[in-house]
């Protein structure tokens, strides 16, 4: 990387004009021709901000005073938004934000390919119409301040807990449901993990909610497998939200921030909840990954069917499949579905999930997409259409050139982060395809994420 003569020092005043916002809903402004990220500020403001810290190509700052406000800075709804880090988009305006997303994506098309904000063919995000509510999932940390149990988020870069009573992006029950086992953990006095010194058990609570079953899915993440006093744990949760489905425990021993422990328990109730989208159910266990926004999902599917033109003829390969949404989704319009995902509970549930719904061309495998789908190739069959929605890294750069060996015409591209997006679809260019249209969808509103579908074709 090229070192830059940075002339701005820590702890300097800057006056700056913002011209767009970054990937993290940072706002972007140039001093001296210096890169300079400020938080909270908005593209079209006029700030003073104090720099923070210098990198070679960059430098971060801290808001210190807005002298010129965007038209489209508003309050932000949430108490608790300069403080919580789970949204940074909250002080702008919801067109706005759908806007910075579109923006967001042709960023990093002008920055990886041949494509500009003229040649790019991008359609408006689809937005919510009440954007609020919408994550069907919460994972809060459990801490204590004094004797009060918390449960909430780390203030960004930082280890103190934001206790969160009324997120305001969740389902109401996810928040009726922490708030109730919190009261319960500090009733019975179970002791709560400490981090520094590695002591106490509950750690992270994490519940999931399937929005048209309205079934409930908890799990207390611990640092041991031994929960004292567990009966009369699971007496009180069970008395005081009798409508769970399923109590789960992970163990989870390490110092780690993955999310969970290799190992699950069932403690109570059924191993899965389900959640209907569409016509369609879905069983899910609990390690195995569902999209976050389940109203935006559907038109996020249906968006994946109209761009995959299927007349019932064609074989459809569902990479990175998780519990067999898309696939199962495009299953009646197909001749034959295969899908594959890394994590074994997924598949299982994938597999419950094609019987679930009387949809036997639907085929699942455990393993990387980067290894069966050559296979699948060798063994002589003949995708027509693929469908890949890699985790935020992208797809493998085997799993890209398996694509292009292939005689599949149509690619549709599902992808949250627009980056390795554009940096695959450069790979895919060079290769004979193009990229006919790229819709992005608001699948986390107030949040810096956008997540799109992009059709490929040759
Ligand atoms: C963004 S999710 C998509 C899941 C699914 N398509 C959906 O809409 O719910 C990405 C999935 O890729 C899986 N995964 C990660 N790396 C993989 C790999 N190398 N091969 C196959 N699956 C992988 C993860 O387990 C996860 O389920």
């Amino acid at each position: 990387m090229r070192r830059m003569n940075m002339k701005v020092k820590p702890g300097q005043e800057v006056t700056l004009t913002i011209k767009r916002l970054g990937i993290n809903g940072e706002g972007i402004g140039y001093y001296k021709k210096q890169v300079v990220f400020v938080e909270g500020s908005l593209p079209g403001e006029v700030i003073v901000a104090k720099i923070d810290k210098v990198y070679p190509n960059y430098a971060t700052a801290k808001l210190k005073k807005i002298r010129q406000a965007a038209p489209e800075r508003i309050a932000p709804p949430c108490p608790l938004y300069d403080r919580c880090g789970g949204c940074q988009l909250q002080h702008l305006d919801y067109e706005a934000q759908l806007e910075a997303k579109k923006d967001h994506v042709i960023q990093a098309f002008e920055r990886y390919t041949h494509l500009t904000a003229d040649t790019l063919p991008i359609k408006p995000t689809i937005g919510m119409v009440n954007p609020w509510g919408y994550r069907n999932k919460g994972q809060l940390q459990i801490s204590t301040a004094g004797n009060q149990v918390m449960a909430g988020l780390y203030e960004p870069g930082s280890h103190r807990l934001v206790d969160l009573t009324d997120c305001m992006i969740q389902h109401p029950l996810i928040n009726d449901v922490v708030a109730k086992v919190r009261k319960i953990i500090q009733h019975l006095n179970i002791p709560v993990y400490n981090e520094r010194k590695r002591t106490g058990v509950i750690r992270t609570i994490m519940v999931r909610v399937g929005f048209q079953t309205e079934q409930l899915q908890l799990v207390l993440i611990t640092r041991t497998e031994e929960i004292p006093r567990l009966k009369e744990l699971l007496m009180e949760i069970r008395y005081h939200i009798p409508q769970l489905t399923s109590i789960w425990q992970n163990i989870h021993p390490a110092k780690s921030s993955k999310i969970f422990g290799e190992k699950f328990k069932l403690l109570w109730g059924e191993r899965h909840i389900i959640e209907r989208l569409g016509d369609l159910s879905f069983k899910l266990s609990p390690r195995a990954f569902f999209q976050l926004n389940p109203l935006q999902t559907i038109k996020m599917y249906d968006q994946v069917k109209a761009y995959a033109a299927l007349t019932g003829q064609e074989n459809v390969v569902d990479a990175y499949c998780g519990v067999g949404t898309i696939g199962l989704w495009l299953a009646r319009e197909a001749k034959e579905v295969r899908g594959m995902d890394t994590i074994k509970e997924a598949i299982e549930d994938a597999k419950l999930n094609a019987k679930l719904n009387g949809l036997a061309n639907a085929h699942f495998e455990v393993g990387r997409a980067e290894t069966y789908f050559p296979r699948w190739l060798k063994q002589g069959f003949k995708p027509d259409v693929i469908v890949v929605d890699p985790p935020r890294t992208g797809c493998d750069d085997q799993l890209l050139h398996a694509i292009v060996q292939s005689q599949a015409k149509r690619l549709v591209y599902v992808s949250c982060n627009p980056s390795t997006l554009a940096k695959d679809c450069r790979v895919l260019f060079n290769a004979g395809f193009k990229l006919q249209e790229i819709q992005p969808f608001d699948l986390f509103p107030h949040t810096s994420h956008v997540e799109c579908c992009a059709l490929l074709v040759r």
